[in-house]
């Protein structure tokens, strides 16, 4: 499942990006004058291979939930048990990202890959729980090659899913008590940058446990020997997603290949999908051309994962909330951004005079 999504990855089709970008000029507005918005339309035509290309919508979340066995390792200020809370909340629709799936006009799906109970069933949670979480990630791998192969087909299984169930632009999300810490982690090991440099705050720490916490990844990139990483094969990026990932960042690595491979675009969220998304473009870098940033988290490694990719988030907001808000926040400006390739009347078509040349 994992090759044949791999091999249907297509980067942006030229022809579609040019015929986007002539449109766009032809369109009742000064050249330029929606700034980013233009891009992201011009990008959503390439990755599509057609212009103008399908509205984003209807939009379906997906909130992959795990827990961390690094947590025991005091990263984190709240207690482990959180996340499977978190995820009951979901499902009762009581969280923020219920309540911007809720404004986004977004469905959410709530999928537990590895959270550190049993849950009971529930309409909207599929469940492809790989383990009761991951092994303590700073101590040796944080998963078995198996465990890693088995997250990111069932984030591919879950993206096919919403895509055959009619989705038409899929928004990642993430709940994993201490996620923050693979998160830098995987960051570091992939971008090359110093563990003080990618790990951030999380859900809001002291700097003594901060300066713990970049302790814990520089210990999980030795335990994995991933210091001075630089992959050179399938094989070697998936050690790396197993050494130090979670199974929630391996599910969303996959759910983003899907979307590529079915040619749907995929909003990413914050650090964590970033870091996940580190993870699916070492093994498909034709993948990044189907996504949007949906915005920048005040998690660091965050921006160094963006940089890396060469996205530019569409919202800044400080926020460092996960779940997907950031990603459903962005979608209505993906939506707009498109809208006005199919509805904004040309300059011929409208009579209005084009500025002299
Ligand atoms: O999305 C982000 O960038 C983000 C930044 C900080 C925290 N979070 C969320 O907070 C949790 C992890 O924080 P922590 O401090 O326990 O590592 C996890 O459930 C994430 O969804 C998410
Ligand atoms: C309450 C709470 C909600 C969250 N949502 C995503 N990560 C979270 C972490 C906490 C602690």
């Amino acid at each position: 499942m994992l090759a044949e999504t791999l091999a249907a990855i297509r980067p942006a089709d030229p022809g579609a990006l040019a015929e986007a970008r002539a449109h766009q000029d032809r369109l009742t507005k000064p050249r330029g004058s929606l700034g980013v918005l233009e891009e992201v339309a011009v990008r959503l035509a390439g990755a599509a291979g057609v212009s103008p290309p399908p509205m984003p919508e209807p939009a379906a979340l997906a909130i992959f939930a795990a827990d961390h066995g690094v947590h025991a390792r005091g990263v984190s200020p709240w207690p482990q048990e959180v996340t499977v809370q978190m995820v009951a909340n979901f499902l009762s629709g009581g969280a923020v990202a219920n309540a911007f799936a809720a404004q986004a006009g977004a469905s959410v799906t709530v999928v537990d890959m590895g959270v550190a109970a049993d849950l009971p069933d529930a309409p909207d949670l599929v469940k492809h729980k790989v383990a009761y979480g991951t092994a303590d990630l700073s101590e040796g791998p944080a998963m078995t090659a198996d465990q890693a192969v088995s997250a990111l087909e069932a984030g591919i299984a879950v993206a096919k899913g919403l895509v055959d169930g009619g989705a038409r632009c899929l928004i990642t999300g993430d709940m994993g008590i201490a996620n923050t810490t693979a998160s830098a982690a995987l960051v570091s090991a992939f971008t090359g940058k110093d563990p003080a440099e990618v790990t951030g705050r999380g859900t809001g720490i002291d700097d003594e446990t901060h300066a713990h916490k970049v302790g814990v990844v520089r210990a999980a990139l030795r335990a994995n020997a991933l210091t001075g990483f630089a992959p050179s094969s399938p094989g070697e990026v998936l050690r790396a997603l197993a050494g130090v990932g979670g199974f929630e960042h391996a599910a969303i690595a996959g759910f983003a290949l899907y979307g590529a491979a079915a040619r749907v675009p995929v909003i990413l969220d914050g650090v964590i999908a970033g870091a996940a998304a580190l993870v699916a473009a070492a093994l498909a870098p034709a993948a990044v051309d189907h996504w949007v940033a949906g915005h920048r988290s005040a998690e660091p490694g965050h921006t160094a994962a963006l940089a890396h990719l060469g996205l530019r988030p569409l919202v800044e907001l400080e926020l460092r909330l996960g779940e997907g808000t950031g990603g459903l926040l962005a979608h209505p400006m993906v939506c707009a951004a498109v809208r006005v390739m199919h509805e904004v009347a040309t300059f011929d078509s409208a009579g209005v005079t084009e500025k002299p040349v």
